[in-house]
């Protein structure tokens, strides 16, 4: 049996497959803002809730949220490896730290147990690179200044689960938006990424729980001088977006706070989900379908008709009802633009990745 790792910037996600086959879940929420104080105690309590006989696990796998240039393709866990994804946690502070931790505990708890990597990145590799090139020095973009892109191994699990779910063809151009305490969107064309709102690292793009996404680069010099590049990071990861608009990251929260600061907040999100997701599709050169994921986007009817709204003039009409009620499509019959809720898979994507190496390892020995 193969365990699974997902550490999100708020949530803990634990799975164990047994080839395909899930045969146990864990989630971990709210870290740090009234659930567990950090990913290492939500990790144990993930553990304890899966209760599987550690003697049937074989390996694990872990997301990995930033991999840089250098780690693009899931593989097994190396210390060379290792050393990367630590060199990289700077530019994902809220997510490789604890992927790292994950691996570390996994490896007390099992010494010989083998470690897989699966990265969010891997999926945009698809993006042209006029989408991913930013206009500096060529000095600079050698040194691997550059759009990524995130929220990859989600991205991949819809591309793959859209067809059945939907009993559709695949769109031809599919704007999804990953909305959690992460959120960004993306723009796919024939199932492949062909630009992202998340750049270099994930703080761009949307308004997301504690990251203000795109700012102008004057802001970050602004306050880099005054509270030094530490002290700034540190603003940037963890003091903005919704905390700092609504004064909560947790956007149940903010709903049932229904303060001006919080109905603030919620706007704010809305609108530049909205602006983002209008200029990815100048991307894809139009729209047939938009996507929702996420623990946002799955489950906040609110936000996605204030996003859906925003966007009416690409002929996006929801179906109330629908909406309300949670349905998995939730255009209404005179929309000309498809409109669904798909469930994040982003477990099981990590497990067909890590299964696919495991099988190549095999095959070599
Ligand atoms: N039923 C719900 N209604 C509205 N928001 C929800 C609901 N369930 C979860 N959320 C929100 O989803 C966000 C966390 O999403 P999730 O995808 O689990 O995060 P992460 O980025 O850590 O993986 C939080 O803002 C939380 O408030
Ligand atoms: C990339 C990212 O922001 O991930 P998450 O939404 O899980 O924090
Ligand atoms: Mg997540």
């Amino acid at each position: 049996m193969l365990l699974v790792v997902n550490s999100g910037s708020s949530s803990v996600k634990l799975a164990v497959f047994a080839g395909m086959t899930l045969c146990a879940q864990a989630q971990v929420e709210q870290i740090g803002s009234g659930g567990p104080a950090d990913h290492a105690a939500a990790l144990t309590l993930g553990l304890q809730r899966l209760a599987v006989p550690a003697a049937e696990l074989r390996a694990a796998a872990h997301r990995v949220v930033h991999g840089g240039a250098g780690l693009t393709q899931t593989c097994r866990i190396t210390p060379e490896v290792d050393a990367e994804i630590a060199a990289c946690a700077g530019l994902a502070p809220l997510h490789n730290p604890p992927a790292l931790a994950g691996m570390r505990a996994v490896a007390r708890l099992w010494p010989a147990m083998p470690q897989y990597a699966a990265f969010d990145t891997a999926f945009h590799a698809t993006n042209p690179e006029v989408a991913t090139a930013y206009a500096l020095p060529l000095a600079e973009r050698q040194k691997g200044l550059r759009r990524y892109g995130f929220h990859g191994l989600s991205y991949s699990a819809i591309v793959r689960n859209v067809q059945e779910f939907t009993e559709k063809p695949q769109p031809k151009r599919m704007l999804s938006f990953h909305l959690g305490n992460g959120a960004s969107a993306c723009a796919i064309a024939d199932g492949r990424s062909v630009a992202s709102s998340m750049g270099f690292s994930p703080l761009d793009g949307l308004t997301m729980g504690t990251r203000p996404g795109g700012l102008d680069p004057a802001v970050v010099l602004d306050l880099a001088a005054r509270y030094g590049i530490d002290g700034a990071g540190e603003m940037l990861n963890r003091a903005s977006g919704l905390k700092a608009l609504g004064g909560s990251n947790d956007m149940r929260a903010l709903h049932a706070a229904g303060t001006p600061e919080a109905r603030f907040a919620i706007d704010h999100f809305c609108y530049w989900a909205a602006r983002h997701g209008a200029s990815l599709c100048a991307a894809l050169g139009g729209l047939d379908a938009i996507t929702f994921t996420g623990g946002i986007g799955e489950n906040d009817g609110i936000i996605r008709s204030k996003i859906v709204n925003q966007l009416a003039f690409l002929g996006a009409v929801l179906d109330g009802e629908a909406n309300a009620r949670g349905a998995p499509a939730l255009h209404a019959a005179t929309s000309g633009v498809a409109i669904w809720t798909v469930p994040a898979d982003e477990e099981r994507q990590i497990a067909l990745e890590a299964g696919a190496v495991m099988r190549q390892e095999e095959g070599l020995r």
